[in-house]
């Protein structure tokens, strides 16, 4: 048995510095969605808003080429590529975990040279049908895990993940996770004492963790997380962390 530690990343405000899906909708004609489409936005689930932009921006002549130029002039988040340089090192195992989906994913990792540093993407699958409209599908579907979106749940991805190497003998010593959303709670939450829960400083993650700290009335979740917490503000400090452990 082969003893590792697992680097999990969230995709969106963690490796890169934006959010694909609204970076997306600069493509729309003077770079604004209609109400109509606006509406469909639910915080449970976002797949099928992005699959009805996809539609509208197919249907105003976006095309293929145009997407891998607006995936192109996202940036990553500051000291990621450094992490990432680690990260690349045969002591870890590094995947990621995003409610985006597989096209942006592969988009920005070949755009940085970055996609022989993941084992793994675990995301929402995305490809263009034979009229060139990006057609977008859930990861899975589930109804246990009220802390993720219906088409997603990053811990049990996570925990599943864990058990499917085990059984093909790496195991791993410790988890760093890092992340920056709500929907990284679940997968922290997963996580033992020996691990690390990574939380970008001021954002929604970190801000729910913090709320939770300071207030009286103990939340059911927060309140169960055993991970060690990790602020963080640049991939430079996490790749840090990672040389101490
Ligand atoms: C439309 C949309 N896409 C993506 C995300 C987050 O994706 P990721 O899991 O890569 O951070 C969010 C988070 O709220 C969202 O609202
Ligand atoms: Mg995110």
């Amino acid at each position: 048995m082969s003893e590792k530690i697992l680097l999990a990343f969230d995709f969106d405000h963690t490796i890169i510095d934006d959010n694909s899906d609204i970076h997306i909708i600069n493509l729309a004609p003077n770079g604004k969605l209609p109400q109509a489409i606006k509406d469909q936005y639910d915080d449970d689930g976002w797949t099928e808003y992005m699959g009805t932009i996809f539609e509208y921006l197919h249907e105003n002549g976006v095309q293929e080429e145009n997407i891998k130029q607006n995936m192109a002039e996202i940036k990553l988040t500051e000291g990621m590529e450094k992490l990432l340089d680690l990260a690349k090192g045969d002591k870890y195992d590094s995947i990621i975990i995003s409610d985006s989906n597989s096209h942006f994913i592969e988009c920005i990792l070949e755009n940085f040279k970055l996609s022989s540093v993941f084992s793994k993407v675990f995301t929402n699958p995305a490809s263009f049908d034979d009229k060139g409209c990006l057609k977008i599908k859930f990861y899975h579907k589930q109804d246990y895990c009220s802390l993720s979106t219906i088409n997603l749940c990053k811990g049990r991805i996570l925990q599943d993940f864990i058990k499917d190497r085990k059984s093909n003998g790496v195991e791993y010593s410790q988890v760093v996770y890092v992340g920056d959303g709500s929907n990284d709670l679940c997968p922290g939450l997963t996580l033992g004492a020996q691990d690390y829960l990574c939380a970008r400083k001021g954002f929604s993650l970190w801000k729910k963790l913090n709320k939770a700290k300071k207030s009286k009335t103990k939340d059911e979740f927060v309140h169960s997380l055993k991970a060690q917490v990790f602020e963080w503000q640049s991939g430079e400090e996490i790749k840090d962390l990672l040389e101490k452990l």
